[in-house]
């Protein structure tokens, strides 16, 4: 059994999905207030250390899988919309450019980080135009609002991009695949 220290429904579906046995809790930090004791760092030394800041947060006998997800396009960082007029204006900033999805996880154990790994996946925007852009929010908003990017990969967030190059789950939120292999060497997960 593990502990995962998110709210993040894509990361508990994921999770649930491999096979995993774990305790879904909230890790209870200001992200904002590391990112900004982290000036002039790089969009994946953040993920990374928020993902291994949520992982220390929570408090468990079990290993703590924290993780973090980020979005830049065009050198600029963008955090979650907090209106749906946001969401619409950084759709508009989002279209023909190239958007990098930083993922990052980490798993503490006794209060110390064991392993941690930073992954990105690269996804092509088309030209979006207005129209599409409302008819989109029109049927992802308010479930978009908690994703970065502004986007559910697996609804119809798909129309947003005419290329994606990563690994599925790097751009659901974790980067599933080493976490499966950090836990088969904790012995958390059968090798
Ligand atoms: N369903 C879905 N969710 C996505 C997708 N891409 C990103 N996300 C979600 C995963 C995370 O919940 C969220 C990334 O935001 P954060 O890393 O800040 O995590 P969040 O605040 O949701 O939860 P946490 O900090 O882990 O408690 O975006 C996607 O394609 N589909």
């Amino acid at each position: 059994m593990i502990v995962l220290a998110s709210k993040s429904a894509s990361r508990r579906t994921m999770l649930e999905a491999a096979g995993v046995q774990f305790e879904a809790r909230a890790a209870d930090l200001d992200e904002r207030a590391i990112e900004a004791g982290m000036a002039g760092a790089r969009p994946d030394q953040i993920a990374l250390a928020l993902a291994e800041a949520k992982a220390l947060a929570v408090t468990a006998d079990e290993p703590v899988l924290g993780s973090d997800s980020l979005v830049v396009v065009g050198n600029r960082r963008f955090d979650k919309p907090r209106d749906r007029a946001e969401a619409a204006e950084h759709l508009r900033q989002f279209s023909g450019k190239v958007m990098q999805l930083h993922s990052a996880a980490a798993i503490a154990k006794a209060g110390k980080v064991v392993w941690s790994h930073p992954a990105m996946a690269m996804l092509s925007v088309r030209e979006l135009s207005d129209d599409f852009i409302e008819r989109y929010l029109d049927a992802e908003w308010p479930e978009v609002g908690y994703c970065v990017g502004v986007f559910r990969i697996e609804a119809r967030g798909v129309q947003l991009f005419d290329r994606i190059e990563g690994d599925q789950f790097t751009v659901l939120g974790m980067p599933l695949l080493p976490v499966l292999g950090a836990l088969r060497d904790l012995g958390e997960l059968p090798q």
